[in-house]
């Protein structure tokens, strides 16, 4: 489905990314991981072609994405839908028109500009703030919710994109635990619901080891790791992080997993709703 082969990207003479190579099989829920500045988001900036990769190629499913050009890219960057830190939703915007938004590469931008949807776009994205569990929130301004709910809806924004591939570079690296779990949640059902591949940065091991089926570690532009939750032992994490025996876990933990053991999910839920 897709392969990654001996991909790298310079900037200036530092290798941000380093001749990295895995394949991924069949769709699934992979996690990257690694200390800032190991390369994984400029890995997924290359895969939606954000940002241009110095040599290599990455084959989704038989194509070079690297050597697509103009509206094959841009076909391309709406196949491949990219979730971010700080959501990047119009602020001022009702959530609905934020969540239309992913509908954009496949509509007339001028009627789209002064809020013309056809209907049927603007029945989708109702029907995918349902399910994402905020469409009473579809008529308020994107800032008026909280963080959780704010990436919630730059989720349902890409899934109106219906994209093969799901793109998080730190999904919840700016939201509090119970927020965080839910947006995690949201994340693995769109996996195992729809079954689009999901590639998420993650900056704690916890959350990887929870939700993702395989983890990839970086470090300094390269992969360092790649396997199962169950094989991410501390000792593999320390070599990843680059930390030496003192290296502790919860340097690298939220309380998400506190939470899940604590049959919390149902508390979270209510205190978001
Ligand atoms: N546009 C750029 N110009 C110069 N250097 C860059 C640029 N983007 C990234 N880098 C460098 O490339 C390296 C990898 O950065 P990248 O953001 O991919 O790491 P990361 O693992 O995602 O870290 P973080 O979690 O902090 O974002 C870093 O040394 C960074 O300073």
């Amino acid at each position: 489905m897709l392969d990654v082969r001996n991909v790298s990207r310079l900037f200036g003479t530092k290798a941000a990314v380093d001749r990295i190579s895995f394949s991924v099989e069949r769709t699934g829920f992979v996690g990257v991981i690694g200390r800032s500045g190991a390369g994984k988001s400029t890995f997924l900036r290359m895969m939606n072609r954000l940002t241009d990769a110095s040599a290599g190629e990455i084959r989704f499913e038989g194509r070079d994405i690297l050597a697509l050009r103009g509206a094959e890219m841009r076909a391309w960057q709406s196949q491949c839908a990219m979730i971010f830190q700080q959501f990047n939703l119009v602020p001022r915007m009702d959530v609905v028109s934020n969540v239309l938004h992913g509908r954009l590469a496949h509509r007339a931008t001028l009627p789209s500009i002064f809020g013309f949807w056809p209907d049927d776009d603007v029945l989708k994205a109702l029907a995918i703030l349902d399910r994402l569990g905020i469409a009473e929130q579809a008529a308020k301004r994107a800032e008026a919710l909280s963080g959780g709910q704010q990436q919630r809806v730059a989720i349902a924004r890409a899934l109106m994109q219906d994209p093969k591939v799901i793109l998080a570079d730190e999904p919840i690296a700016s939201l509090d635990p119970m927020n965080a779990q839910v947006v995690m949640d949201t994340l693995r059902r769109i996996h195992d619901e729809d079954n689009r591949l999901v590639i998420a940065n993650l900056h704690t091991l916890d959350t990887a080891r929870r939700y993702c089926d395989r983890v990839i570690g970086m470090r300094d532009g390269r992969i360092v790791f790649d396997g199962t939750p169950d094989q991410l032992t501390t000792g593999v994490a320390r070599d990843i992080y680059g930390a030496d025996a003192s290296f502790s876990e919860t340097a690298t933990s939220t309380s998400i997993e506190a939470l899940g053991t604590r049959g919390d999910d149902a508390y979270a839920r209510e205190l978001l709703a």
